[in-house]
């Protein structure tokens, strides 16, 4: 399998006292090309097993691994575009692009790459301009245009357009997806967004909590473009957002329960 799970857990803090388990017996596996959304309450993990694929958080138990390699240390094979697009703001657009390409490629190398991959995200006409300068929706095509530049395997998307409005939301769905059909990329999309998920993907894994893990595995055969009034569209989105509310539920009573146990 491409990119598969087996039995990861994730605990943090020091046994036995301090200890916690955010999620446990996450088996999954991903085939190569496949778009997958990641939909769960607030604090399941979503961005904690993103991390673990990244390899920049380390794997409590079990095993996740890329076309067989272990994902224990981050590696270029991975590409990483998070809600915040963290650039360099003494950087031009494409210097930002270039930036992690320096070490492998040559000046003029990494320059054509990086141009590139600002075209396909419509920014070749603002690559001499600082990020600082652009709206928020550009400077996420720069994050996405500097994670594909580095030709990754899998591109992990941490909430990648939660901070951006409607509009520009919308925009940037129809270009990942056809960046997506482009470049055959997998992708793990992490969302909260129910719509969202159905929209651009193929599967939606749903997790939920305490203890964390994988509840359901939607596929979504239906065919992009994918309207929001279509009926296949409404009717996968209710079965999502009635799993989705039993799980928040279950969070709120066990905090509501927390609150009312009297304090000695
Ligand atoms: N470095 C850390 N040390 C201790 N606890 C952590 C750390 N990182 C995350 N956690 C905890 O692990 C749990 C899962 O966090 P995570 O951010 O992965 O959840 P999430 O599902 O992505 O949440 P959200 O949807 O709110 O972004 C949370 O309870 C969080 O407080």
């Amino acid at each position: 399998m491409f990119l598969s799970f087996e039995q990861v857990e994730k605990r943090f803090g020091t046994a036995p006292e301090n200890e916690f388990e955010v999620f446990s017996d996450i088996d999954l596996e991903i085939g190569e090309n496949q778009f997958v959304s990641i939909l769960g309450p607030s604090g399941c993990g979503k961005s904690t097993l993103l991390s673990m694929v990244a390899g920049l958080e380390d794997i409590s138990a079990g095993s996740i691994k890329l076309e067989g390699e272990e994902t224990d240390e981050p590696g270029t094979d991975r590409g990483m575009v998070f809600q915040q697009p963290s650039l360099f703001p003494w950087l031009t657009v494409r210097e930002n692009v270039m930036f992690p390409l320096k070490k492998k490629l040559s000046k003029r190398e990494a320059q054509e790459r990086a141009d590139h991959f600002l075209k396909m995200v419509h920014l070749s006409k603002s690559k001499s301009s600082y990020t600082y300068e652009l709206s928020g929706g550009m400077q996420q095509r720069v994050a996405i245009a500097r994670a594909l530049a580095m030709d990754p395997k899998v591109l992990l998307m941490d909430e990648p357009f939660g901070a951006l409005d409607e509009q520009t939301r919308h925009i940037l769905h129809r270009e990942l997806l056809s960046i997506w059909e482009d470049t055959k990329k997998t992708i793990l999309f992490v969302t909260h967004s129910i719509q969202e998920s159905i929209k651009l993907s193929d599967r939606v894994i749903v997790m939920g909590t305490r203890p964390g893990r994988i509840i359901a595995d939607f596929p979504v055969d239906i065919p992009r473009p994918r309207e929001r009034d279509d009926e296949r569209v409404i009717k996968l989105e209710k079965q999502v957002m009635e799993l989705l509310e039993k799980e928040i539920n279950k969070v709120l009573k066990e905090e509501l329960d927390n609150e009312s146990v009297p304090t000695s």
